[in-house]
């Protein structure tokens, strides 16, 4: 079943000079399930398309369905109940991680979600202390703070993820850890930005997004 679909979208922000397009052209569809892996050089768009899906970012040319239907502001609200998006930037917070996870399972979109016993199978699944939790956030390691990230996105219960280089501060038993994880679940729908080929597995769907829009840098090389 199709979940995402994107039509000839264009994207362009203003840089507050002039009107920038990021890219035009993007076509995409993505059934429940996938799981794909998003690769193309710094600044291309990638991550714009995370935000296209949620809705943080409008396309100014072009259709996104959700499920078929047309996405409108209803529709957005309906995806970011599904879906979570784990950020290149990994400085989610500051302060004890405990008092995080607190705060993030304070919201009413995510009532009732927190579980001790869970939170303790993630922390052995990603190789974590349990006192980790007394620790402040901003002094953790780049890779603890990313498995942090992802405990906290897993424990959200959504079927969508958005994995935005979400292993680059892993060694290589926690990347392939943590690929696992995201690669086991058949119902999830997983999009992974990453440049680890860790994340080249079989029956992941590579999109090289270089190939797939276009930009000014595409232009100008035609040209
Ligand atoms: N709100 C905005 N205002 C101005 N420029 C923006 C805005 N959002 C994105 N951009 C620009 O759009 C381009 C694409 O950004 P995006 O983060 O999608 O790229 P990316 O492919 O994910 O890059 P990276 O791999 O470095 O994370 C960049 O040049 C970025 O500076």
């Amino acid at each position: 079943m199709e979940i995402i679909r994107m039509e000839d979208v264009s994207v362009s922000v203003n840089d507050g000079l002039r009107d920038k397009l990021i890219f035009s052209g993007l076509d995409l569809s993505v059934s429940k399930g996938e799981k794909i892996l998003i690769k193309g050089r710094s600044g291309i768009g990638k991550t714009t398309v995370f935000r296209l899906i949620l809705g943080f970012t409008r396309p100014s040319s072009g259709r996104i369905y959700f499920q078929g239907k047309p996405a409108d502001s209803e529709l957005f609200w309906d995806i970011r109940k599904r879906a979570t998006h784990i950020s290149q930037d990994s400085d989610i917070g500051e302060g004890p991680v405990m008092a995080l996870f607190e705060e993030v399972f304070s919201y009413s979109a995510n009532h009732g979600k927190f579980d001790h016993d869970t939170l303790d199978m993630l922390l052995t699944e990603f190789s974590l202390k349990r006192e980790v939790l007394n620790k402040k956030f901003e002094n953790l390691s780049g890779g603890e703070k990313q498995r942090i990230s992802i405990i906290i996105s897993l424990m959200t219960k959504k079927d969508i993820f958005l994995l935005d280089e979400i292993t680059s501060d892993l060694d290589a038993a926690l990347k392939t850890k943590v690929v696992d994880y995201f690669m086991a679940n058949s119902e999830w729908t997983v999009l992974a930005i990453s440049h680890d080929p860790e994340w080249e597995r079989e029956g992941v769907r590579i999109i090289d997004f270089e190939n797939i829009v276009s930009n000014e840098d595409s232009v100008n090389k035609v040209n």
